[in-house]
């Protein structure tokens, strides 16, 4: 049964996702919508499968990974895989969730080590929009919230020796190769084969281009396929949403824009 506590991160995530749905899922039919992954998304999937057929019956659901397009499947969405998304075409939006997100919109994210397949769905979408529950907010990256392990980072599984000496000279305190679940020997598998190592490194100071410059640093190791580190910086935009919806524990949702949050 669950507790108390987890009723109210449950209601939280409801929420926002409602509240999301409602403000940014197309008025007129949208061709394109991305789907993330994650406990989160559960909800913004429920509340998109409410809507009025009429917004959702030609639209195309670009899921990111195994979970989403079960979930797809399950409400009758119709499933379009990225790959087969027409060069030049957009999506309209996508919704996914954070693991930590800080007071600029930069995200943590990958704690369902899903995060290539979310970076390429976000990084084609006309608007990002991230929904998660008050746990997720904070105010600078890698300060400890609710994920203490760090900076998902995937990694083909050949080179993740190499990958974690070289993350620990870049100034990782811990670096983990994520474990499968309790009935997988060996390591988590990600949807692309490859391995994850979870990377605690020191919380990011405030300023420009912190964010930018250890995302760079981690992606320019060889065997690097991606990190969870969804930002935008001098260098361009590599993810960071648009807004954020975020439910609370009072049953508010707070919105948060890149000019900061928005009042009530
Ligand atoms: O790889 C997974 C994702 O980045 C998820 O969106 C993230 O872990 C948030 O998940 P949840 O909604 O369960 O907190």
């Amino acid at each position: 049964m669950a507790t108390a506590a987890e009723d109210l991160v449950a209601s939280a995530k409801k929420l926002a996702a409602a509240t999301a749905v409602t403000t940014h899922y197309p008025k007129s039919p949208p061709k394109y919508i991305g789907i993330g992954s994650g406990s989160t998304i559960v909800h913004v999937v429920a509340s998109i499968a409410a809507l009025d057929p009429s917004l959702t019956s030609s639209t195309k659901f670009i899921p990111t990974g195994f979970q989403s397009k079960q979930l797809l499947l399950q409400h009758n969405l119709e499933i379009l895989d990225i790959d087969l998304l027409p060069p030049g075409e957009n999506i309209s939006v996508a919704f996914d969730g954070a693991d930590e997100v800080d007071s600029q919109l930069n995200c943590i994210k990958g704690g369902g080590a899903c995060l290539f397949q979310e970076k390429i769905v976000a990084v084609q979408a006309e608007k990002f929009v991230v929904v998660a529950d008050f746990r997720k907010i904070s105010k600078t990256l890698l300060t400890p919230t609710t994920w203490p392990s760090g900076i998902p980072i995937e990694v083909v599984p050949s080179s993740y020796p190499y990958v974690t000496a070289k993350l620990q000279a870049l100034g990782a305190t811990q670096v983990v190769l994520r474990p499968g679940g309790k009935a997988k020997a060996g390591p988590c598998v990600t949807d692309n084969g490859n391995f994850l190592l979870d990377s605690v490194f020191p919380t990011l100071k405030e300023g420009e281009d912190v964010v930018q410059d250890l995302a760079e640093a981690i992606k320019g190791i060889v065997g690097v396929v991606e990190h969870g580190l969804f930002y935008e910086g001098s260098s361009g935009w590599k993810g960071r949403p648009t807004v954020g919806y975020f439910g609370m524990e009072d049953g508010a949702v707070k919105v948060l824009e890149k000019g900061g949050w928005l009042a009530a």
